[in-house]
């Protein structure tokens, strides 16, 4: 498929388009990949030292998949959201660029999981980082944030949250986010673990509440600290 797009490309000079469709667990996501990996292949360009456009198109994989990926019922690996990717070719069939667009993400996962589903990659990977990162977010257990332990799936068979978190920080290099960007970033998602562990209770004036212990203080300052 991608050496017919390409071919027709090249012959008459028109855009093409695959469109990659079914349900769940079907391949889709990794059906792409192979369509991406092909298609950059062809339109690769040799002797190009450092990060060519063709890597990071295809680094972008494994930086979408962190953060819209979640094991669920019918896929340990399930993208979350859509996913519009267009390659551009220059008139000798280069790659001279790319842009992917995202469609939809399933939001509610955030808040709300249950077993045997877990929420998204991202979250694992953060707490299973090197300890100067669990200490500088605060992080500690999944199974110690509400947001996770809804359900009493932690780990998934096949994927190593300690190794992605490295292959997330690699990959998020590679596209071209900075260091401070990629500090910004995991600052947001460690704070919305400790948004999640905020809880209240009654307060003594009608309709008003407070916070309910020093724990969950604790947690409301450093979700302040981190969106600072
Ligand atoms: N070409 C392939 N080679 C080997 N395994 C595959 C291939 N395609 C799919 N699989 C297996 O099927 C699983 C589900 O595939 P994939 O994640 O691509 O489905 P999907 O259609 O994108 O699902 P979702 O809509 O839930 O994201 C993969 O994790 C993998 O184990």
């Amino acid at each position: 498929m991608s050496l017919t797009g390409n071919r027709q490309m090249m012959n008459e000079g028109k855009s093409n388009s695959i469109l990659v469709s079914g349900e769940s667990g079907a391949g889709k996501t990794e059906t792409t990949k192979l369509l991406m990996r092909y298609l950059a292949f062809l339109g690769g360009r040799s002797g190009t030292g450092g990060r060519t456009v063709e890597q990071q198109v295809l680094e972008s994989n494994p930086v979408l998949e962190a953060f819209g990926n979640a094991k669920t019922v019918r896929n340990n690996n399930s993208s979350r959201f859509g996913k519009f990717v267009e390659l551009q070719f220059d008139k000798s069939g280069k790659i001279s660029g790319a842009a992917i667009r995202t469609y939809l993400l399933e939001r509610s996962r955030v808040c709300q999981t249950s077993s045997p589903e877990r929420n998204y990659h991202c979250f694992y990977f953060l707490c299973s980082a090197p300890s100067e990162d669990i200490k500088k977010y605060k992080l500690g257990d999944p199974s110690s944030f509400h947001y996770l332990n809804q359900s009493s799936c932690i780990r998934v068979d096949g994927i190593n949250d300690a190794e992605e978190y490295l292959a997330t920080r690699n990959a998020m290099d590679m596209v071209g986010i900075t260091e401070e960007e990629q500090e910004a970033i995991f600052r947001v998602v460690a704070a919305v673990l400790h948004l999640g562990n905020i809880s209240f209770a009654k307060g003594t004036e009608a309709d008003s509440s407070v916070i309910k212990d020093a724990k969950a203080r604790f947690h409301l300052n450093t979700a302040g600290e981190l969106l600072m």
